[in-house]
């Protein structure tokens, strides 16, 4: 038996800085934002709905999706996001059930989902627990406007997008508080894994 984790926090809380931590420890991670990358690339069936419904203005000159163009439209507009999700969601969700199952047919102890929109899009019965990467939002804030080089404005209304991240923490079964260095976000991680019994070095 698996156990299936969801890891997931707010954007740029710091989830795939820890995925990249259980990657270290040899975990199978399943990158829902990559994912959602490949299934928009062009002649996918989800690229053809995105250029239906938005248009080719939020297309590059190349003819792929241009991701700043139609970020700017979907999160400063809920009923566009909703759309895109409609579009881009089921063809996640049907990869990254793909990928779990190859990888608990290999008999992988652990299989972590690396899923930002957990909570928002109802999938917490995928998995049987959950880790919620914390940072507090004027730390989010920052990292997220350097990270992306986005105005103030840009990242607050991504931020905003979400479910506030302090009910992300109410509802999860263990919280990595990353506004600290990455070895305590480490320690913090370690110190779970090996509580739940699937860090095979300790
Ligand atoms: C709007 C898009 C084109 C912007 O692309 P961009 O390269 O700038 O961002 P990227 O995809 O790397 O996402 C960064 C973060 O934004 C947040 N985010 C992305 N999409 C959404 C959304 N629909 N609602 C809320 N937050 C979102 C997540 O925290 C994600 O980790 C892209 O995010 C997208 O296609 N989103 C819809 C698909 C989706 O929901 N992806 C998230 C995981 S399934
Ligand atoms: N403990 C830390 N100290 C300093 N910088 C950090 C720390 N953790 C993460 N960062 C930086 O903050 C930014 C966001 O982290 P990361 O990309 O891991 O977040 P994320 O939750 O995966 O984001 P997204 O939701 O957009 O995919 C990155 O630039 C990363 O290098």
């Amino acid at each position: 038996m698996s156990l299936i984790v969801g890891l997931t926090g707010g954007i740029a809380s710091g989830k795939s800085t820890v995925a990249n931590m259980m990657r270290e420890f040899q975990i199978p991670i399943i990158d829902a934002d990559q994912i959602a990358r490949d299934v928009v690339a062009i002649g996918m069936p989800a690229y053809e709905q995105i250029v239906e419904t938005f248009g080719a203005d939020i297309l590059n000159e190349d003819k792929t999706i241009n991701r700043k163009k139609l970020g700017s439209i979907v999160f400063h507009h809920e009923p566009k996001r909703v759309q895109l999700n409609k579009i881009v969601h089921p063809a996640v969700r049907q990869e990254m059930k793909r990928q779990q199952k190859e990888y608990v047919e290999k008999g992988e102890p652990i299989v972590v989902l690396d899923l930002p929109l957990l909570f928002e899009s109802n999938l917490v019965h995928m998995v049987d627990k959950v880790i919620v990467v914390y940072v507090d939002e004027s730390t989010q804030l920052k990292r997220l406007m350097k990270r992306n080089g986005l105005s103030r404005e840009e990242a607050l209304a991504r931020i905003h997008a979400q479910m506030p991240l302090y009910e992300k923490v109410k509802k999860a079964d263990a919280v990595i508080d990353n506004n600290g260095t990455i070895v305590e976000t480490k320690d913090q991680l370690i110190h779970i894994l090996s509580k739940w019994n699937v860090l095979s070095f300790t």
